[in-house]
């Protein structure tokens, strides 16, 4: 049984379409991504699966539960990290989690989990008096403390220094290695070229694709590219004929063969073979970013 299954969703805030027909299915102990321009609908998809928003159409389910229906069995299982948590501003980091670990049956230590957000040197800090990364992190260990066997984590480290960032990614992959599958919303490429096992690219409001990262890179068509000197001009035939050569060109002293498959190998054993020495040579390939650019249009127009 799929963990998440979304069929045909579809969301409008009046005449705004904010979701317009979205379906994706989340298999067990993945992390699946879910990225997108701003204003794309992702934020709308992932609180429909977390019951906190009524779909105008479409259906919905989270181990099998309805997340509105069965809202009270769905908080046992479902940890949620929105953007913009309302929290008791008054009470400190430890009560916090005190009182929301007391939202359920079983769950994790509240000590251990300050400790594993960073935050046990504020655990007597109110809420209100906690800088935005580190209310962030309570946020995210708060949705964690009722060890919930799914995780949405909307934006999970937006707003983190490069310590705690790495910190929060450590934190996903000690949960996807318990088990847990987690939907994660995120703007950051690398975040999502190294958490996430599957991507669903949202598109104003709709699914344009859903890959695995290398996946959504080979998907875009963009070449793989090698850049090298040679002390000695040679017959660039050697590289043309290749299978894996799509085109080779100069770049002023420098020649760049394109293409795809093997390329670096491919091109290096063939200049061996030739008796062509190679100096710095550089390996470029697509990012995750250009993929996204490319396969939802090169538009930098802000809104989806
Ligand atoms: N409560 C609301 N009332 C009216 N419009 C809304 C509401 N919530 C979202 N929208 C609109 O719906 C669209 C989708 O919003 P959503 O927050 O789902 O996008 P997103 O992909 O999460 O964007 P971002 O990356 O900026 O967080 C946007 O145009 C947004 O302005």
């Amino acid at each position: 049984m799929p963990v998440i299954e979304v069929r045909g969703l579809r969301k409008t805030y009046g005449d705004k379409v904010a979701v317009d027909d979205v379906s994706l299915t989340v298999e067990p102990g993945e992390v699946y991504g879910v990225l997108g321009r701003n204003g794309a609908g992702k934020t709308t998809t992932v609180e429909a699966v977390a019951g906190l928003r009524n779909p105008d159409a479409g259906t919905l389910s989270v181990l099998g539960l309805d997340p509105r229906r069965d809202r009270a069995r769905v908080r046992q299982i479902l940890g949620v990290q929105l953007q913009d948590a309302e929290l008791h501003s008054a009470l400190t980091v430890h009560e916090l989690v005190r009182l929301h670990r007391s939202f359920y049956r079983g769950g994790a230590d509240p000590e251990e989990l300050i400790d594993r957000v960073g935050l046990t040197d504020r655990r007597r800090t109110r809420f209100e008096n906690l800088s935005g990364g580190q209310q962030q992190r309570l946020n995210i260990a708060l949705a964690l403390v009722g060890r919930p066997r799914v995780v949405i984590l909307d934006e999970l480290t937006t707003g983190l220094d490069p310590e705690a960032r790495r910190g929060m990614w450590a934190m996903v992959e000690r949960l996807r290695d318990g088990g847990v599958t987690v939907m994660l919303v995120s703007h950051h490429m690398e975040e999502v070229e190294r958490l996430c096992d599957r991507v669903a690219l949202i598109d104003k409001g709709r699914v344009a694709a859903v890959d695995t990262p290398a996946g959504l890179i080979a998907r875009s068509g963009l070449d793989q590219q090698v850049r090298f000197r040679t002390a000695e001009p040679f017959d660039t035939a050697v590289l043309d004929r290749l299978d894996e050569v799509d085109a080779v060109r100069l770049d002023g002293d420098q020649v760049v063969a394109t293409g795809s498959g093997n390329l670096l190998h491919a091109v290096s054993t063939a200049l061996v073979g030739a008796g062509v020495t190679a100096l710095d040579t550089r390996f470029e390939r697509a990012t995750l970013e250009d993929a996204f650019l490319t396969l939802t249009g090169s538009r930098f127009d802000g809104e989806a």
